[in-house]
């Protein structure tokens, strides 16, 4: 048995067996024992199901998603959407939860071939969708997106959009555009939203944030110049922080936050955090 969490390309929908998690429009249906039922009993439930995806081995054993076309009610049973799983409870059953939603996600806008618009269907071994009149394959999308906490001194940058929790500021963050470098789009990024240069920029990690399909590069910058300016309609408001008077931060298992905590630690010469996966 391998422990912990390993994604496999497909798995055979006819075997018999395994665990499944069960994803509506609500998010995953729970119980007190979590998110993972075994398969068979939760085939047996009254649920709508769109479409069978096995996307793993947990502890050694299979794992199916049914992607479902609505929350039916399951007794004892309710339904939570993802980010109420990042923000607290197993790790690991957040990164199964993550990859189930973001492959069920991508096969679902994948049923039919963006080129010739006829059905595709799931290649053999591979995670991919195949329309055989053009021959052409889709695979899951994942949107690079940059993340970057700029420093001045005992001063870091941060900012709230208006989507965020009340009094929350966070780190800058946007998606590379085509034709860009990872550092091209963290310098227009950051110009963009609060018009600001930055200089001594360094690579500090990465993390995958299925909301739906990011792949965060999380950085460090210095700032090099500029007064700050926030962008209209995508920033409420932005400030330099002193690191001993900071405002709500971002969730502890967030790359934002671990960018903050990291540079926290260093300054002040505390024990350095991990950054979850
Ligand atoms: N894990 C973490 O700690 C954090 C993650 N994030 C994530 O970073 C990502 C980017 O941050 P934002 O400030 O929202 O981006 P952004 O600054 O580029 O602005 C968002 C806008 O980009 C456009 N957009 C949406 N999806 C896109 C895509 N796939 N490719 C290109 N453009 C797209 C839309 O017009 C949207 O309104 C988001 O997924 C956000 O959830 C943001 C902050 C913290
Ligand atoms: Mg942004
Ligand atoms: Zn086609």
């Amino acid at each position: 048995m391998t422990p912990g969490w390993i994604t496999t390309t497909l798995l055979d929908n006819d075997a018999q067996g395994g665990w499944a998690v069960a994803r509506s429009r609500e998010g995953f249906l729970h119980d007190t024992n979590g998110p993972l039922f075994p398969r068979e009993w939760l085939k047996r439930q009254d649920l709508s199901v769109f479409a069978e995806h096995g996307i793993g081995h947990l502890d050694g054993e299979p794992v199916y998603l049914l992607e479902l076309n609505s929350a039916s009610d399951v007794p004892g049973c309710s339904w939570q959407g993802l980010r109420g799983f990042m923000l607290q409870g197993d790790h690991t059953l957040y990164k199964v939860l993550g990859y189930a939603a973001q492959i069920g996600t991508w096969a679902r806008e994948h049923r039919f071939c963006g080129s010739c618009g006829q059905a595709m269907v799931q290649v053999p071994r591979e995670r991919a969708m195949f329309c055989q009149a053009c021959d052409l394959r889709s695979y899951p999308r994942i949107s690079p997106s940059m993340i970057v906490l700029v420093t001045r001194g005992d001063e870091i940058l941060l900012a709230r959009s208006p989507r965020f929790v009340t009094g929350v500021y966070s780190t800058l963050a946007g998606f590379a555009e085509p034709g860009e470098s990872a550092e091209d789009c963290l310098i227009r990024e950051v110009r963009e939203e609060v018009q600001v240069e930055v200089k001594n920029i360094q690579y500090m990690g990465s993390q995958c944030w299925p909301f739906p399909h990011s792949m965060m590069l999380g950085f460090h910058a210095e700032y090099a110049g500029g007064d700050i300016v926030p962008q209209a309609d995508e920033i409420e408001d932005a400030q330099w922080f002193n690191i001993h008077d900071l405002p709500p931060l971002p969730a502890s298992r967030s790359i934002a936050r671990y960018l903050i905590d990291l540079y926290l630690a260093r300054r002040l010469g505390h024990a350095e955090p991990v950054l979850p996966g």
